[in-house]
């Protein structure tokens, strides 16, 4: 079994800290990346896989501690599965609704059936800087762009993704449902065994 007390979250999403704290419990603290660097690496992977490992990495060699990562975002099947990987940069760096308007944009009169669509994330582990075989997870969650935003909850494209679990949107569930239900919710199932974490 391997133990890691301290493990410092490769990210600036202050929501991706939360929901990820609050699935850890008590069992491992989070510390964020920010507070050794407020400098961003640059994603240049193309797969939500690269892009994972290479957080990770910057995050162990600025910290010195073992570092987790999360990469994920919104693949869209009308639009061949963009925005992808490119999510957080989707309206040119201008943030989550700027986002968001440009994807009901680019979905205005697409009916009902074609808007499916899959949040994705995948969780990197990595135990230094250079370790040779990080760890990684992978969820997905499935559902619907929706015409108009609603809820309040979560961040991102929250307001947008229709659940068909609960018949509302991941913005309307309570933080603790989501924590059930998401693509990091899976992602983490899965690093908890690869951890054998209770
Ligand atoms: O790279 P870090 O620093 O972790 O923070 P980030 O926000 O840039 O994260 P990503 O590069 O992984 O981009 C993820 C994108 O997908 C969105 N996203 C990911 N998980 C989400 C969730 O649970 N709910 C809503 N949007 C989500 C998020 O808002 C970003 O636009
Ligand atoms: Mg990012």
């Amino acid at each position: 079994m391997m133990t890691f007390p301290q493990l410092v979250l490769a990210s600036h999403n202050a929501g991706k800290l939360k929901e990820l704290q609050a699935m850890l419990g008590d069992s491992v603290q989070l510390r964020s990346i920010g507070e050794f660097s407020n400098v961003e690496p640059e994603e240049t992977g193309l797969s939500f896989v690269e892009n994972a490992i290479l957080k990770a990495r910057n995050a162990a060699r600025i910290s010195g501690l073992p570092a987790l990562a999360d990469d994920s975002g919104l693949a869209v099947d009308f639009l061949g599965g963009a925005p992808g990987i490119y999510s957080a940069r989707y309206a040119d760096g201008k943030g989550d609704a700027a986002n968001n308007a440009k994807l009901l944009d680019a979905l205005k009169e697409v009916p009902q059936e074609q808007r499916g669509a899959q949040f994705v994330c995948v969780l990197a582990l990595v135990r230094h800087a250079d370790d040779p075989l990080p760890i990684l997870c992978e969820g997905l969650w499935h559902g619907r762009i929706l015409t108009a935003a609603s809820g309040e909850q979560g961040f991102g494209y929250d307001p947008l993704f229709w659940v068909p679990e609960r018949d509302c949107s991941s913005a309307e569930l309570s933080p603790a449902e989501k924590n059930q239900l998401s693509h990091r919710a899976r992602a983490m199932a899965i690093l908890r065994q690869r951890l054998a974490l209770k």
